[in-house]
C-alpha cells in the first residue's frame, strides 16, 4: 500500500527534516510511526498525504508514484485525521461533515448521523456549533471526517489525544473495526499504549531517521533482559528474587513455601524507544 525509499525532505537550505527513510506498509496493516517532538512524523505524514511537495527519494501509494498519483481518485481513497482539528467553528458537527462529504461520490459515503452515533457523540450537540464543543467532541468530529468516505488508507495523527480513557478505548475499538474491514492505517502517535495495542508494526523515528522497525512484541523481546522476578513466602517471611528466564525450565531454583507472584521484566515499548533514541516521547 505504501512504499517509501530513501525519503528526504528539507525546509529551506538549512533544515533537513528527513534523512532518507525506508519503510513499507502492507495492505490492511496498522503501521505505527512513533517519535519525539520534532523528529519528522508530521513532515512524513504531510508528504504521504500530498500536503507537502518537493520530497526526495521514491514514494508510492496504491502502487503509483506519489508525484503522479495525486488525482481526484487518489484523494477519494484516503482519510486523514489531523493532529489539530480542521473544522469550521461556526458550523455544527452535522454541517461540517455534510460539507466534507460533498467532496466524495455519494455511493462511497457513510451516514453522518450513524457515524457520529458510533463515535458516541452527544446527540443534543449535533446541531450546535463546533465552537461550543469540548476537545473530546471535536476529536470525535475529526475522526468522523476521516471515516466519512470509507477510505482504503487512513492517516491518523494522535487519534486519542484529548479523549478521556473511555473515549480512548472507544477509538481503539473503531480503529480495530477498520482493520477488520481491511483498511490500511498509518498511525502517528506519542501514545505507547495505542501503538502497543493496535499496531502490527511500529517504526521509531528520531532526528529524521528511522532507528528501529518491527512488531511491538519483537521490539520488547529483543530488548528484554530475560529476567523474572519471583515474590514468595518462605518460613513466614515475604521475599523476592530475580532469576534468569531459562533457569525456570528446571522449576523455581530456590526454597519457598508459597509463590505470591511471578513477573517478567520485559520492557515497555516506551523503555525500548528510550533505549534506541536516548529520548522520551514528549
Ligand atoms: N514549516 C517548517 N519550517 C521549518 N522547519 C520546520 C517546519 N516544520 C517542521 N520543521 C522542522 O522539521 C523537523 C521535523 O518536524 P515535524 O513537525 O515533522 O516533527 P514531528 O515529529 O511531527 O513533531 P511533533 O511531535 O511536535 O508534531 C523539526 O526540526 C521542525 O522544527
Amino acid at each position: 500500500m505504501i512504499e517509501v525509499k530513501n525519503l528526504t525532505f528539507s525546509y529551506g537550505k538549512d533544515k533537513q527534516a528527513l534523512h532518507g527513510l525506508n519503510f513499507s506498509v502492507a495492505d490492511g496493516e496498522i503501521f505505527g510511526f512513533l517519535g519525539p517532538n520534532g523528529s519528522g512524523k508530521s513532515t512524513t505524514q504531510k508528504i504521504l498525504t500530498g500536503i507537502l511537495k518537493g520530497h526526495g527519494g521514491e514514494v508510492s501509494l496504491f502502487g503509483k508514484d506519489l508525484r503522479t498519483a495525486q488525482t481526484q481518485e487518489f484523494f477519494q481513497q484516503i482519510g486523514v485525521l489531523f493532529e489539530f482539528p480542521y473544522l469550521y467553528a461556526n458550523l455544527s458537527a452535522v454541517d461540517n461533515l455534510n460539507y466534507f462529504a460533498s467532496f466524495y461520490p455519494k455511493e462511497q459515503l457513510r451516514d453522518v448521523k450513524e457515524l457520529l452515533e458510533e463515535l458516541e457523540f452527544k446527540k443534543d450537540f449535533l446541531n450546535k456549533p463546533v465552537s461550543s464543543y469540548s476537545k473530546g467532541m471535536r476529536q470525535r468530529v475529526s475522526m468522523a471526517r476521516a471515516l466519512i468516505s470509507n477510505p482504503k488508507l487512513l492517516f491518523l495523527d494522535e487519534p486519542t489525544s484529548g479523549l478521556d480513557p473511555a473515549g480512548a478505548v472507544l477509538f481503539r475499538k473503531i480503529i480495530e473495526k477498520e482493520r477488520q474491514k481491511g483498511t490500511t492505517v498509518f498511525l502517528t502517535t506519542h501514545n505507547m499504549l495505542d501503538a502497543d495495542l493496535l499496531c502490527d508494526r511500529v517504526a521509531f523515528i528520531t532526528n529524521g531517521n528511522i532507528v528501529a522497525l518491527d512488531t511491538p512484541q519483537n521490539l520488547k523481546e529483543k530488548n528484554s533482559n530475560h529476567r523474572i522476578v519471583v515474590s514468595y513466602l518462605y518460613q513466614g517471611k515475604r521475599k523476592e528474587q530475580t532469576i534468569e528466564a531459562p533457569e525456570l525450565k528446571a522449576g523455581i531454583p530456590f526454597a519457598y513455601d508459597e509463590i505470591i507472584s511471578i513477573h517478567s521484566q520485559e520492557p515497555t515499548l516506551e523503555d525500548v524507544f528510550i533505549q534506541y533514541t536516548g529520548r522520551g516521547l514528549s
